[in-house]
């Protein structure tokens, strides 16, 4: 694992771009079986910070994330899951994947803020790649992607979910979700920008962008940020029966149109990759930038005392 980890990583810092694998459109994962072969053995694998367990009856792995306290995505983190759905990728028995959280009440709270905080230029420059590459990798997934938001969800927590296709949150008001990113006097780059308004629409997502709205989850139901509100202990009943709908239709036709859906989102990234990069560092890289990130971090410590 930690051989793949550092593999991959120098395949995101060194080379720029990882190949996306299954990238959409792409033809059903049952046509490209063939004809009389087994399917491909698929079994659980368990990383530092996420787990992932793969039901092979029903073809659908659940990724938790497992990164105390709350699973803050840094580098680490980010080579984990593009390394964990890779592996679901090219497992050609898995069709869904189910995305929560193993910690109690926070889903993510989104990009680690130390990774942005007093760093270097290649640090920064290999963290953005990093994000890019996550992102990247969920959007165009062929799979169903199935967001179950069971704690909060802030920022690049938002952006997972947001990039699945369906988003089930439990139902209490004490758990926020939203692109707050204003709060922390930064900007969300264009393409969470576009992930968002494909989701909520352009006039929901320009209103909670620039006031960095942070919704409790029946507000987040009813801007359209979240799908559904369950119940946490009907959690993931509610996902199987969510995930058995969207498996019931052959893969062709709804991984073609969910390309059809994402595409242009996605090739402006792959297009304007490393100026995005750019603008990231020489962004991070501003004191003014900087001391709004200390001055947040050091709120959040406060608000424990
Ligand atoms: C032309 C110009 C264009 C420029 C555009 C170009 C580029 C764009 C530039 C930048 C884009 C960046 C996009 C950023 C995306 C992000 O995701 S930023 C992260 C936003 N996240 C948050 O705001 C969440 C902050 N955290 C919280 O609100 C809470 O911690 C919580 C998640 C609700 C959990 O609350 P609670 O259970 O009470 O836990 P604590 O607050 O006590 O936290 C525990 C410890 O964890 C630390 N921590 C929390 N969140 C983060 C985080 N995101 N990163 C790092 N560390 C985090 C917290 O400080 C506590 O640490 P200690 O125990 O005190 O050491």
């Amino acid at each position: 694992m930690a051989a793949a980890a550092a593999t991959l990583a120098r395949r995101i810092t060194r080379s720029g771009v990882l190949p996306l694998c299954r990238r959409l459109p792409v033809w059903g994962r049952a046509a490209r079986r063939p004809p009389g072969l087994p399917l491909a053995p698929c079994r659980a694998f368990s990383n530092k910070k996420i787990q992932v367990d793969m039901n092979e009856s029903s073809g659908v792995a659940t990724m938790k994330f497992k990164s105390p306290p709350v699973n803050s995505l840094n580098l680490d983190f980010l080579t984990e899951f593009c390394i964990s759905l890779e592996k679901l990728e090219n497992d050609r028995a898995c069709r869904g994947i189910i995305i929560t959280s193993a910690i109690p009440k926070i889903f993510s709270s989104g990009l680690d803020i130390t990774e942005m905080c007093g760093k270097s230029t290649e640090h920064y420059t290999e963290f953005w790649r990093a994000v890019q590459e996550m992102w990247l990798r969920l959007y165009s997934s062929n799979m169903v992607t199935l967001a179950v938001v069971n704690g909060s969800s802030p920022a690049g927590g938002c952006l997972i979910a947001l990039s699945c296709d369906y988003r089930i949150m439990a139902d209490n008001p004490k758990y926020t979700i939203g692109l707050n990113e204003a709060q922390l006097g930064i900007v969300a780059p264009f393409w969470f920008k576009d992930t968002f308004v494909n989701v909520v629409g352009q006039r929901v997502a320009e209103r909670s962008l620039q006031l960095g709205s942070l919704y409790p989850a029946p507000e987040a139901l009813k801007f359209g940020i979240v799908d559904e509100l369950v119940p946490e202990e009907k959690l993931q009943e509610k996902a199987t029966a969510v995930m058995a709908q969207w498996l019931a239709l052959p893969d062709h036709a709804r991984q073609i149109t969910k390309s059809m859906m994402r595409k242009a989102v996605l090739d402006l990234l792959v297009a304007h990759r490393e100026e995005d990069i750019k603008n990231f560092t020489s962004f991070v890289s501003k004191e003014s930038i900087q001391k709004s990130l200390r001055m947040y971090m050091e709120m959040l410590k406060k608000k424990k005392s």
